[in-house]
C-alpha cells in the first residue's frame, strides 16, 4: 500500500479511531492505522469493502483548516489504492457537516503573507496554498472508488466544493447549503464554480447561487439534483449511504471503477472522446475474469459472484 504524500502526519502513536468492528483484514487494517494518525478525520470500515470517512472537528463545525485540507487528500489517495476499499461514505461528526474553510486559518494565512513585502512573493505563497486546497478536493474526484457524501445541517463554502467532487450526494431533511465565498469577498476557487453547474445541470441556478451566496434547503437541493435522496435524520441518512456503498461494493470493482473513470472523463470531453476513451479501456476489461463471472452469473441466475481484489 502506498503511504499518503502528507507532510504533517505528526502523531506517531496511533490513537483509537472512532471505528466500527473491523474485519481481520490486513490492508483495511493498514488503511485504518494510517488514518489513525490523522487529526481531523476518523475512518472505519463498517462493511466489507466499504470505508466510512468522517470529518472530525466537531467543535469547529468541521471547518476545514490546513491539517484537514492535507488529510483529505492523503486519505483519498490512500483509499484509492487500497484493495479492500470499493466504496466510500463521507459524513461529518457533530452539529454541522461543514462550516466551510476555517476562517481562523485564513487569518493565519494573512499573517504569513505579511512576512513578505513583495507582491509577487505574496502571490507565490497564495498560489501554492490554493493549489494544495484544490488538489485536496480533486483527490475525491480522482479516487477511483465511488464516494457518497452524507450531508447533515450546514454545508457551506468549501463544504460545497467538497461535496460536488463526489459521485453521489445524500442529505438529511435539515441540511442546507450555501456557496458562501462571495460573502467573504472572494470567488470560490476550489471547485464549486467548475463542478456545481455540471452537477445541477443549470448555469442559471448555479450562477444565481454563486453570485448571491443564498442559503438553500434540502428540498431545493433535491429538486435541482445536488442531492439525490433526502432522509429524515442523520441515522437513517448514514444507514442509507452505507447500504448504497455496500451495494456498489458487491459489484465487480473493475466494472465500477471503470464506470467512474469514464463518467468523470466524459464530464469535460466530447461524446466521441468519451466513447474512444471507454473503448480503449474495455478492450482490456472485457477480457477480465470479472466480466466472464458476471455474465455467467446473470445467465445462470447464480448467487452474486465473488470478485478478486483490485
Ligand atoms: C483559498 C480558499 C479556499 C477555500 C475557500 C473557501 C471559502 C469558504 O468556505 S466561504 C465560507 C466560510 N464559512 C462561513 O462563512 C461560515 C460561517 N459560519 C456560519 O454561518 C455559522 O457558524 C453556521 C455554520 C451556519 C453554524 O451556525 P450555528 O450552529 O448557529 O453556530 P455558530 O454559533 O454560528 O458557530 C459556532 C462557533 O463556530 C465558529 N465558526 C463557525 N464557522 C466557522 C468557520 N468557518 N471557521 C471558523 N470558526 C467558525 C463560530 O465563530 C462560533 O465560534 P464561537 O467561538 O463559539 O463564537
Amino acid at each position: 500500500m502506498s503511504l499518503p504524500r502528507i507532510t504533517n502526519v505528526i502523531r506517531l502513536a496511533p490513537r483509537l479511531v472512532a471505528m466500527q468492528p473491523c474485519r481481520n483484514n490486513s490492508s483495511a487494517q493498514a488503511a485504518i492505522e494510517v488514518a489513525a494518525q490523522f487529526k481531523t478525520l476518523a475512518i472505519s470500515s463498517p462493511k466489507p469493502f466499504v470505508f466510512h470517512v468522517e470529518l472530525n472537528r466537531p467543535k469547529k463545525l468541521n471547518a476545514i483548516n490546513r491539517d484537514m485540507w492535507l488529510e483529505i487528500r492523503a486519505c483519498f489517495e490512500t483509499l484509492a489504492v487500497n484493495p479492500d476499499c470499493r466504496a466510500i461514505v463521507l459524513s461529518a461528526a457533530g452539529k454541522h457537516f461543514c462550516a466551510g474553510i476555517d476562517l481562523s486559518s485564513m487569518m493565519a494565512l494573512g499573517q504569513q503573507l505579511a512576512d513578505y513585502d513583495d507582491v509577487a512573493r505574496k502571490g507565490v505563497v497564495l498560489e501554492r496554498t490554493i493549489k494544495i486546497y484544490q488538489d485536496s478536493i480533486t483527490a475525491v474526484e480522482l479516487c477511483p472508488k465511488p464516494v457518497i457524501m452524507a450531508v447533515h445541517q450546514a454545508c457551506i463554502g468549501a463544504g460545497v466544493d467538497l461535496i460536488t467532487a463526489a459521485d453521489i450526494r445524500y442529505s438529511t431533511q435539515d441540511a442546507f447549503f450555501q456557496v458562501k465565498e462571495v460573502d467573504i469577498g472572494m470567488a470560490a476557487d476550489v471547485g464549486s464554480l467548475q463542478r456545481l453547474p455540471k452537477v445541477i445541470g443549470s448555469q442559471s441556478l448555479a450562477r444565481e447561487l454563486c453570485f448571491t451566496g443564498r442559503r438553500f434547503e434540502s428540498a431545493e437541493a433535491e429538486r435541482c439534483g445536488l442531492v439525490s435522496r433526502v432522509y429524515p435524520d442523520k441515522e437513517s441518512l448514514l444507514a442509507g449511504a452505507i447500504a448504497l456503498a455496500e451495494e456498489i461494493a458487491s459489484k465487480s470493482p473493475i466494472a465500477v471503477q471503470t464506470t467512474k473513470e469514464s463518467m468523470v472523463y466524459s464530464l469535460d470531453h466530447t461524446n466521441q472522446e468519451g466513447l474512444d476513451h471507454i473503448r480503449i479501456i474495455n478492450k482490456l476489461n472485457l477480457q477480465s475474469e470479472d466480466f466472464a463471472q458476471s455474465v455467467a452469473a446473470q445467465l445462470t441466475k447464480d448467487e452474486k459472484p465473488v470478485f478478486a481484489k483490485l
